[in-house]
């Protein structure tokens, strides 16, 4: 696994018949991800995502997104696909696999109540890190949050699930705007990503958002492995959003609320907070870039 995986582009086969299924690992929407083995690569562990095209024929979209990004990206901290093919009805989506499964999923078995700081600025470093190249490609992943954050056994993490991301270079979904800075020109206007995690100005898309949309939703990210659960999660989607977009969610009430309830054994720096505070401005121009968060003395 380590020899493959020193080389950047190795090929791997095109053929179902190369590789055996071992388990399942998860469902989502349109996709079941299952573990398996490349027979002709020493029997090299990997994730396939196997994807029904014909239960998903209204989101080729994405589809087409999803693996022309993670094939287009290279970076320690993104998830890469190795390639993919169609089996069937099928597009096979071969990853490398991530043993440890997503944070959300360690937290909620091991850490319902979060995670100390020092873990989680370990974590988020790597994540600034994937942010800062995707942003610098014109990247908006546009659904940071634990659940796409994936752990290998070697301790790696990688930012995963690009079926919402978006390029602000493609013209189909976005709208100019002069009065932005020559990386950002473009505005997205649709509405994508997950209810807690979404920025205010991604519900209010009309106005249309950028790159410090993903900045929002890392502070919420930081926040969810802070305390176990995102803000406002007690809440349904529906109702969290129209908080947000009226301006009745705070970082303070937020941070307050759970600092109470975990007086005993949740310590946060003042360093911390203010970092997760100033992510979570509703004016997308003054959160940080990824690049300026990762000189935070945080990280
Ligand atoms: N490369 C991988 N290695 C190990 N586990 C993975 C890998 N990719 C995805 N998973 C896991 O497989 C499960 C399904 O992932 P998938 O991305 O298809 O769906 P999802 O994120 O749950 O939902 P959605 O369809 O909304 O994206 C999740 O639990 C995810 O953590």
């Amino acid at each position: 696994m380590d020899q493959i995986s020193k080389f950047q582009r190795v090929q791997y086969p095109l053929d179902s018949n190369a590789y055996k299924i071992l388990d399942e690992i998860g469902v989502g929407v349109s996709a079941t991800v299952y573990k398996a083995i490349c027979v002709p690569m020493n029997s090299t562990l990997v994730a396939i995502k196997c994807i029904d095209l014909d239960q998903s024929r209204s989101d080729l979209d994405s589809i087409r997104r999803e693996t022309k990004t993670m094939s287009l990206l290279s970076h320690p901290n993104i998830l890469e696909s190795h390639c993919s093919f169609t089996v069937d009805r099928h597009l096979w989506m071969v990853m490398p696999f991530m043993s440890a499964g997503s944070l959300q999923s360690i937290i909620s078995s091991s850490f319902p109540d979060g995670l100390p700081e020092p873990c989680i600025a370990v974590v988020l470093k790597e994540i600034l890190n994937a942010l800062s190249y995707l942003h610098d490609q014109g990247h908006i992943h546009r659904d940071v949050k634990a659940g796409n954050i994936l752990i290998d056994s070697n301790g790696k993490v990688k930012l995963a699930d690009f079926g919402v991301s978006a390029s602000i270079y493609e013209l189909n979904t976005l709208e100019r705007s002069s009065s932005l800075s020559s990386s950002s020109r473009m505005r997205l206007t649709d509405l994508a990503g997950t209810p807690y995690w979404m920025a205010p100005e991604v519900i209010h898309s009309h106005t249309g958002y950028s790159l410090k949309a993903d900045i929002w939703s890392f502070g919420i990210t930081a926040l969810e492995l802070a305390h176990g659960r995102p803000p406002l999660s007690h809440l349904p989607p529906s109702k969290s959003l129209i908080m947000k977009i009226t301006k009745r969610f705070r970082f303070s009430d937020c941070h307050d609320e759970n600092h109470k309830k975990n007086r005993k054994n949740k310590k946060f720096s003042k360093a911390f907070k203010a970092m997760v505070a100033s992510c979570l401005d509703q004016d997308p121009s003054k959160r940080p870039s990824a690049a300026k968060l990762l000189k935070n003395s945080v990280f």
